[in-house]
């Protein structure tokens, strides 16, 4: 784990501009940001928010220390003495609204919106983003291998694998959000509570004279978790009648084995086969796990084949997102303080989906009453009332403006919830098991085609006409100018 003070994890052009603003009086004007991304990872048709309880312990404890201060005044001769002393007294005294974490959430609406003192707003972009864009990215490819998986029993196995410890711990904590039942990383355990399981590995059994004997010292070590790793030298020949045999001295002491393992060859077939072998010996409360590089398409394809497997250990795959390595969140800045209000700003690009969407905004999940599934994502001004009162609104696909439709009598459910205000944590954040349980909820919300894992449906995310409006008229106005 990174230790101590995370002030400095931020990049140097913050600070720089901290300055820039210091040197010319502007470190005071109020700036609004919002966090977004533009794509969703895996071809899924969501993302799985999470990095809410980091970024909230990251803002809590910033502060500039004699050894960051001595630090910076090292490596940049231009910060004035009286700039590093305003650096000393400096403290977070903005607010920040966001998604709860565990919330289903799409492409291009604002996740956390963050709105305070430039000087504070600016500093925070990168560690915001490092840990909203990994974490987001590790639920999400943790709820995709929970979408395949159903009831079965799921452990993350990830650690030796992941980029580094703190991508290990906190994405223990991700997947469990998204529905992982145990991790094998014993500080994820203690820190967060979740559930810790384990097995043993090829070592036990390379580390005996036999097989047999490396089973029954663990099984004598261990008598109330016994799982047994069967394929170190042949697992259908050797491994799993040692593994029964071991599993009837327990019986013979009045214990039950719990499972054996698989970690190589045809998964498929082997379960099967095992399956087969401990049911004939009077062991079918034996389970199968199994574990090697699994991801949501093997473990999927293993079951359609008849896989007989319990529990699945996933690692590698999950904890470095595997064919993605990481999401492309996104810290924008929206509306700036101009003469005592703010005033929207946009950022042009060539490419029309990084075009940004001016000003101070809210988005709202528009449920229909009848079926009680969301309809679509809305966002819209903050000064705008009519979704909060629940009166007719024009929901229209933004890049399609002619593909339209009216609603009324939903409910609007916003998702930017307070989370600082002057600085200060509005209440108490959820526990984890209560992320877990309202994540659960959330998929109930959702028709199944923007849930499946193959081609899913694309999810409306819409802007309101004022919203849209505004846009387009900062578009005009600046490319004009050009
Ligand atoms: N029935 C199956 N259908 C599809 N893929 C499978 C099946 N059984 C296993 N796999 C996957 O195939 C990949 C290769 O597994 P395999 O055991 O052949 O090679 P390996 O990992 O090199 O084995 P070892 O660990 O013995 O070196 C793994 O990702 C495994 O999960
Ligand atoms: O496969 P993953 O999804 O990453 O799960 C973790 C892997 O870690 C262990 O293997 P080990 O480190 O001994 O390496 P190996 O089995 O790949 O040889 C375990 O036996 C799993 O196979
Ligand atoms: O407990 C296990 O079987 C385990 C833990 C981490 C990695 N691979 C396997």
């Amino acid at each position: 784990m990174v230790n101590g003070n995370m002030t400095l994890h931020t990049d140097k052009y913050q600070i720089n501009m901290m300055y820039a603003h210091w040197v010319n009086g502007t470190q005071n004007d109020k700036a609004v940001f919002d966090v977004y991304f533009r794509r969703l990872p895996f071809g899924n048709g969501y993302a799985v928010f999470a990095g809410l309880e980091r970024i909230v312990d990251y803002i809590r404890s910033l502060s500039f220390g004699d050894e960051e201060i001595a630090y910076l005044a090292e490596q940049e001769e231009h910060y004035e003495p009286a700039f590093l002393d305003e650096l000393r007294r400096f403290r977070f005294t903005a607010r920040m609204d966001a998604v709860p974490e565990g919330t289903i959430v799409f492409p291009n609406e604002p996740l956390v919106r963050v709105e305070g003192r430039i000087f504070e707003t600016q500093l925070i972009e990168t560690a915001v983003l490092n840990f909203m864009n990994y974490q987001t990215l590790i639920a999400t490819k943790a709820s995709r291998i929970k979408g395949v998986a159903g009831d079965d029993v799921l452990l993350e196995f990830g650690t030796r694998r992941a980029q580094e410890a703190d991508a290990a711990v906190w994405g223990a904590r991700a997947a469990y959000i998204a529905g992982f039942h145990a991790t094998s990383n014993m500080l994820a355990g203690m820190r967060f509570g979740i559930s810790t399981k384990g097995t043993h590995a090829h070592a036990w059994v390379q580390g005996h004279d036999t097989e047999s004997e490396a089973f029954d010292r663990y099984a004598a070590a261990l008598p109330d978790q016994v799982t047994l790793l069967v394929d170190t030298y042949d697992t259908l020949a050797s491994g799993v009648p040692n593994a029964i045999r071991t599993a009837k001295k327990l019986e013979a002491k009045g214990k039950r084995m719990n499972a054996i393992r698989l970690d190589s060859g045809d998964l498929a077939f082997l379960s099967k086969r095992a399956r087969e072998m401990l049911d004939e010996a009077g062991l079918p409360y034996v389970k199968i796990v199994a574990s090697n590089d699994l991801d949501e398409t093997l473990i999927f394809n293993l079951k359609a084949q008849g896989a007989r497997i319990d529990t699945w250990g996933v690692g590698t795959q999950l904890i470095t997102g595997g064919s993605e390595p990481a999401l492309g969140g996104v810290y924008k800045l929206v509306a700036r303080e101009k003469d005592g209000a703010y005033v929207p700003v946009i950022k042009i690009s060539g490419n029309p989906e990084k075009v940004t969407t001016p000003g101070l905004k809210d988005v709202y999940r528009i449920v229909n009453r009848q079926t009680g599934k969301a309809e679509a994502d809305y966002v819209a001004l903050h000064e705008e009332e009519d979704v909060r009162v629940g009166k007719r609104i024009k929901l229209f696909d933004p890049v399609h403006p002619y593909l339209h439709k009216y609603v009324e009598g939903y409910e609007a459910r916003p998702l930017l919830r307070p989370v600082f205000e002057g600085g200060e944590l509005v209440g108490d954040l959820p526990t984890l098991d209560e992320i877990r349980a309202y994540h659960a909820e959330q998929l109930k919300l959702f028709w199944p085609e923007y849930l499946r894992k193959l081609n899913p449906e694309t999810y409306p995310v819409d802007l309101s006409e004022a919203a849209w409006e505004l846009k387009m008229n900062l578009l005009h106005r600046y490319t004009k100018q050009l």
